[in-house]
């Protein structure tokens, strides 16, 4: 997992580490520089005209010294300098000195921006990083605003997009790129929702800080990467039987939204749930057993929605349960929820409409504990905690909740967040927006219930269902893109075990 610290945070560990190692502030920033560089090579072509508009803190730094790179590599190469380079950082200062004489830098005055012509295929931002204290104002913003405006290049930030405050909201204009490279971790910011547009594609370049290094600086958050998860699987041996791999049960639906069970049962199922049940309302008895002849169904009581209460016994047969999709939040279901809190005590996950009648009937929140996991969208989260004014408000209301009742609340969406009850956040990294279509959180909810079946820890069911989750959908969605249905998702589950390693 890579540690995700805060930008007042970063000066410090860099220090730590540049002294540890006994190698200068320069060497790092050649690191940063290399690391990009690399990525570069592989995209990018000779002939392609490259502008790099250079700060005077250490982004700009960074954007000279990959400026000298690129050169080297016998790119075409343009420097931009803008800002205070008379009080230029020491590494910038000496960055800039490095620069080939035959390298063209330009100093820019708000003047030249305006009228002066960016022909390039590729601009490379490096105007300021992680030290932004303020909104843009002045040259900074001017020229931000006129590479904004350029069509038909690409743009690539290091770092972080200039403007953006690596853990806050931004307020006013900031860079956008089509695609960050951000050193080491992801900058906090680069996960919120409000700053799709200006990230873009996010891509994570090594630097070489180890993480143990991270440990002093350490705030918790984390971002998932494939060797975290892999280690968490659970491996099964030759032998093993049906009942090895848990029993499972998915209770919803309700006439009209039987699909969303069938979909929760179906990815249990690909996920490698041994037997699952579902249990819905009479009427979708014949849909659930036509449509998915590999699960057991149970009717309860109620004839078009889940109505009475199951008792505890029958629930204990269950290695794990998921419920909420398509149950419906009339007054019958919500009793059904209750009773169903009450007897049931085993590993759990709530869902969809098992959110909104906790939402709707706070009561029931005195039965959470830590054997559950609770899986809202951003809408279903806020009506269960009220209305947030940002994301970053989310996060730290997802993980106050998480703290306070003593379960796991994934808040889903673009870098999915897990908060744990222990203060720790894991944030998602794989996925896509063409998961955004409807049934793709039924099939989380499969996923996770699954693997509490099997025998995993909440927490790592949790992550487990949530990086596969992502990864599957980026699989369905290679082919497909925006035709990518839910069904698709659930059906590509069992390619993420081998891009996992995991029989
Ligand atoms: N471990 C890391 O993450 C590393 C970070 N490096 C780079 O260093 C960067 C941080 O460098 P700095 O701390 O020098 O910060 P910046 O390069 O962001 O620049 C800070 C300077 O800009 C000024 N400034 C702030 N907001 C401004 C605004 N709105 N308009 C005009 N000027 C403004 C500040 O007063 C300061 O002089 C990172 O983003 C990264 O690119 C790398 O060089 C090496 C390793
Ligand atoms: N842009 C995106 N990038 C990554 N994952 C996404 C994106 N949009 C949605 N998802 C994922 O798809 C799922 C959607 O869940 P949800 O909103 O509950 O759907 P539904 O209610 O239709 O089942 C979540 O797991 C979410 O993380
Ligand atoms: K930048």
């Amino acid at each position: 997992m890579l540690e995700i610290i805060s930008g007042r945070s970063v000066k410090k560990l860099d220090a730590d580490f540049i002294s540890d190692r006994g190698i200068t502030s320069h060497r790092l920033m050649e690191n940063a520089a290399q690391a990009f560089c690399d990525w570069f090579e592989k995209k990018y072509h000779r002939n392609d005209r490259i502008g790099i508009c250079c700060g005077h803190g250490n982004n700009g730094g960074d954007g000279l010294a990959i400026a000298r790179l690129l050169w080297r590599k016998g790119f075409d190469v343009v420097v931009f300098l803008v800002g205070d380079h008379d009080n230029a950082s020491a590494d910038c200062r000496l960055n800039r000195e490095l620069l080939p004489d035959k390298l063209p830098a330009v100093s820019l005055t708000e003047e030249d921006i305006q009228h002066i012509e960016f022909d390039f295929d590729v601009i490379i931002d490096a105007l300021l990083g992680i030290g932004v204290n303020r909104p843009l104002s002045g040259d900074f913003l001017a020229l931000v605003k006129r590479l904004n405006r350029l069509i038909h290049v690409n743009k690539i930030a290091v770092d972080i997009p200039s403007g953006l405050p690596s853990d806050e909201c931004v307020e006013g204009d900031a860079f956008i790129a089509d695609i960050t490279i951000s050193f080491q971790f992801p900058k906090y910011s680069l996960l919120f929702p409000e700053h799709a547009g200006f990230v873009g594609h996010l891509k994570v370049a090594n630097i070489g800080i180890s993480q143990p290094f991270f440990g002093q600086f350490s705030e918790g958050k984390y971002y998932l990467q494939y060797k975290d998860v892999a280690k968490r699987h659970l491996r099964f041996g030759r032998f093993s039987h049906k009942g090895d791999f848990g029993k499972v049960l998915v209770c919803g639906g309700s006439y009209g939204s039987m699909g969303a069970l069938k979909m929760a049962a179906t990815a249990s199922l690909r996920t490698g749930s041994g037997l699952v049940t579902c249990l819905a309302p009479k009427c979708g008895m014949g849909i659930l057993q036509s449509s998915l002849p590999e699960a057991q169904v149970l009717t309860g009581e109620g004839e078009n929605e889940l109505a009475g209460s199951v008792d505890s016994e029958s629930l204990s047969r269950f290695d794990a349960i998921g419920i909420g999709p398509g149950m419906g939040t009339s007054q019958t279901s919500s009793c059904f929820l209750g009773k169903f809190l009450e007897n049931y005590k085993g590993p759990l996950v709530i869902d969809a409409d098992g959110i909104n009648i906790l939402a709707k009937q706070p009561g029931l929140l005195n039965y959470l504990n830590e054997n559950v996991i609770l899986t809202p969208h951003v809408k279903e989260f806020e009506r269960l905690v009220g209305p947030c004014q940002n994301h970053k408000e989310r996060l730290d209301k997802a993980l106050e909740f998480s703290m306070k009742h003593g379960c796991i609340l994934i808040l889903k969406g673009a870098h999915t967040a897990i908060s744990l009850p222990n203060g720790k956040q894991y944030f998602n990294s794989t996925g896509n927006k063409h998961m955004a279509t409807g049934g793709s959180g039924d099939v989380l909810t499969g996923m996770i219930t699954s693997f509490l079946g099997q025998g995993y820890s909440v927490e790592n069911a949790a992550v487990c269902g949530v990086y596969q989750h992502g990864l599957a959908g980026q699989i369905a969605s290679k082919n497909r893109l925006r035709g990518t249905i839910a069904s698709d998702i659930v059906e590509a589950i069992p390619r993420t075990y081998i891009l996992l390693k995991i029989d």
